[in-house]
């Protein structure tokens, strides 16, 4: 945590940046990522949200999963001027489970303070991910709610440990909420937007992004691997 000297003599202490990681396979991005981040980052005071474009859900088959360029360029295109920045630093990094990816990325930018973010339907699974407690001890998480998966939520079996951690959001809004294990439940405007519905009404959806050119908006390092075409670069929101 950074400090700086006031003119008193006394230390001003600046708290860290906070973070929400929203990682997804964005197969594709949709305006409920959008929204969900927008609620969230206002809700739990953050002041940036990390959208981690995986190489591949570890539980998901690769069978209809698009290329990595192409999740990138349609999150890009959702994110425009939010304070979202597009990254697929799990690929960079070489990990594909959340567990590992979240210690790199706190070692790697430890001036920081995350929270993992993720819809109900991942909590009612999240009993399945790798080491998911060791998740849980890494960083506070935030659930949001959503059509048709909440109640599947509630009595998820990871709740069963992770449901005496259970935060109010008020809580979880002070410095010193942030301890892990945390977990915040919030409710928005439900969204019913899902990449599932996007791929049955328009499969050729990936065919027509233009992904060259990209540029991670953590890292700032050029994508690579995609087709060539005019797709803007860069980041949205303010400098990592
Ligand atoms: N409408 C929504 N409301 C709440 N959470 C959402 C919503 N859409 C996506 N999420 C959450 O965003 C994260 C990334 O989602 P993902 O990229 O898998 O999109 P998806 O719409 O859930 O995709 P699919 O339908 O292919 O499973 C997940 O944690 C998911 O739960
Ligand atoms: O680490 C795991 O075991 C694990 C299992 C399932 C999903 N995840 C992560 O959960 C996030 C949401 O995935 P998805 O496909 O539901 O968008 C994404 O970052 C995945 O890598 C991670």
């Amino acid at each position: 945590m950074a400090g700086a000297r006031h003119r008193s003599g006394a230390t001003l202490i600046s708290s860290p940046r906070r973070i929400g990681l929203l990682g997804g396979s964005f197969n594709p991005a949709h305006g409920g990522h959008r929204q969900i981040s927008l609620f969230v980052a206002k809700a739990l005071g953050l002041d940036e949200v990390w959208w981690l474009v995986s190489p591949g859900n570890p539980l998901k088959p690769k069978a209809g999963m698009a290329p990595l360029p192409a999740r990138f360029a349609s999150a890009m295109a959702q994110s425009r001027r939010a304070p979202i920045r597009v990254s697929a630093v799990e690929r960079e990094l070489g990990t594909r489970y959340t567990v590992d990816s979240l210690a790199a990325l706190r070692r790697r930018y430890n001036k920081r303070a995350f929270v993992w973010i993720m819809g109900a339907d991942n909590l009612a699974q999240f009993h399945q991910w790798h080491r998911w407690r060791d998740i849980a001890r890494a960083m506070p998480i935030a659930v949001i709610a959503r059509p048709g998966y909440d109640g599947e939520a509630i009595v998820a079996p990871a709740m069963a440990w992770l449901g005496r951690f259970r935060r109010p959001l008020a809580a979880m809004r002070r410095p010193e909420g942030w301890s892990a294990p945390s977990l915040v439940l919030l409710r928005f405007d439900p969204d019913s937007r899902s990449a599932t519905a996007i791929r049955q009404a328009d499969p050729g959806w990936a065919d027509r992004l233009e992904s060259a050119s990209l540029r991670d908006g953590v890292t700032h390092r050029p994508l690579g691997g995609g087709r060539q075409g005019p797709m803007h670069s860069g980041r949205t929101g303010t400098s990592a």
